[in-house]
């Protein structure tokens, strides 16, 4: 028996791709299929043959990830990855972890990495924290009212029965508003076809995607991509229910005015929301919080590959010098101490002989990274560790660590 961990041949996407799929037990259309391979990165997949098969599968994808600051870091997206059932539990996550990891360091070009979980639990052993979460709802819209900002009047809004005309307007908005929110990703042209797959086994029951742009003096300055799902009660009361899909918008004039349309579509007195930032400004619009029926998920978990350049790479909510002690049980190169000298304008961090201010795992790190959860809760939860209380360093950090806008991944990758 022979078994080869390497980059994925063009001729041998179709079965690569295909055991991924049977590891996820789940069918794709041949659109869907057709997105898949246009975004794959050939030179960036990994699969494990055994006597000619792939039995394993894993690929990264290039992005450009918002941090807090503005800037637009590369970042590697861990994606695809999957053990055939017959290979589980003896390591061979593991060992693809192990050579995505060690390929991204050797390029030299990306300091992060991130990835969304199938299942949380797996990927901190390999240094990831969780770094976004996301707000999920079912807002009861015959209830909750909604008094949306100034402005809102003058908006032009505009159906669209088919979303993939109108997708290089709404791509241009997105692109516009990534800048402005941490863990936002800038991506290559081809991903705007994935935001608008409508493959009928995951509507639910619902009616097709639909777009409404919103139009200022000819510009289109937001979007709004749902679906209506028709329902009745048994006393022919209307049960409907609009589901989200993906909302963006340029100013609060237009980001009010797609709400209120979407509070208003009749027959559907719920609006489920699956995956909005944590600070979604529709919150302190609203009458009635508590039929909101909101909750928390995982998002996006992020890992700090070169813990110096990652440091270095955003800014600082105020002024901070604090060193860090950073144990990285699986990548050993960030192991040891680390200066970070930064304020709202940039930042350094370099290694040192001084001694730790606080000390934590790279797994901390990642998850303070984009500012959405504080040092000072992690220390509380015993996961960083304050050597020298009197010297302020973990108030100092977290106030600098923060960012002023949640960080949020709005798609999977
Ligand atoms: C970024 C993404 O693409 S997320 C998608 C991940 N893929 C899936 O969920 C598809 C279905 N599942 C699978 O294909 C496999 O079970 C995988 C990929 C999750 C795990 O692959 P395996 O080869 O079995 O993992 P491996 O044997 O290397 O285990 C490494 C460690 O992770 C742990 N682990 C593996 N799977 C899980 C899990 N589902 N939950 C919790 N821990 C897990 C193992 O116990 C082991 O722990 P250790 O560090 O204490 O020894």
């Amino acid at each position: 028996m022979t078994t080869d961990l390497r980059q994925v041949h063009p001729s041998e996407w179709d079965s690569w791709y295909g055991k991924l799929l049977s590891a996820f037990a789940e069918p794709e259309t041949p659109e869907e299929r057709a997105v898949s391979r246009d975004l794959t990165e050939l030179d960036r997949t990994l699969g494990l043959w055994e006597d000619g098969d792939p039995v394993a599968t894993a690929g990264l994808f290039s992005f450009r990830m918002t941090v807090p600051g503005g800037a637009a870091v590369p970042t590697a997206g861990v994606t695809m990855v999957s053990v055939a059932p017959t290979h589980r539990r003896r390591g061979v996550l593991r060992s693809m972890m192990r050579r995505q990891l060690d390929d991204v360091r050797a390029a030299g070009a990306e300091p992060l990495a991130a990835l969304t979980a199938s299942e949380p639990a797996i990927y901190s052993r390999f240094g990831y924290g969780l770094a976004t979460r996301e707000l999920l709802a079912d807002i009861d819209t015959s209830r909750v009212a909604l008094t949306v900002p100034e402005g809102a009047d003058a908006v032009r809004l505009r159906l669209v029965e088919d979303p993939a005309s109108v997708l290089d307007v709404c791509e241009s908005v997105y692109a516009r508003v990534v800048p402005t929110r941490p863990g936002m990703l800038a991506r290559r042209p081809g991903w705007e076809h994935r935001m608008v797959l409508d493959p009928e086994r995951k509507r639910e029951g619902a009616a097709p995607l639909r777009c409404v742009l919103a139009e200022r003096d000819g510009e289109t300055v937001g979007y709004a991509r749902y679906a209506v799902k028709p329902g009745w009660s048994d006393r022919e009361v209307p049960r409907g229910a609009v589901l989200l899909r993906d909302l963006e918008a340029l100013d609060e004039a237009a980001y009010g005015a797609l709400w209120r349309f979407l509070f208003d579509i009749d027959l559907a007195p719920s609006l489920r929301l699956d995956g909005r930032p944590v600070d979604d400004p529709w919150q302190h619009m609203v009458s009635d919080i508590r039929r909101c029926g909101m909750f928390t998920n995982d998002g996006l978990f992020l890992r700090p590959v070169d813990v110096g350049a990652a440091l270095a790479a955003r800014t600082y909510a105020a002024p901070v010098d604090v060193v860090f002690g950073v144990e990285d049980g699986f990548c050993a190169w960030n192991t040891g101490r680390w200066r970070l000298s930064g304020d709202p304008k940039g930042a350094v961090c370099e290694r040192t002989r001084d001694p730790a201010d606080l000390t934590l795992s790279v797994r901390e790190l990642g998850e303070v990274y984009l500012g959405g959860t504080s040092l000072s809760a992690l220390a509380r939860a015993g996961r960083v560790r304050e050597e020298r209380p009197e010297r302020g360093a973990l108030r100092e950090a977290a106030v600098a660590f923060l960012s002023e806008t949640a960080p949020w991944l709005p798609h999977g990758f």
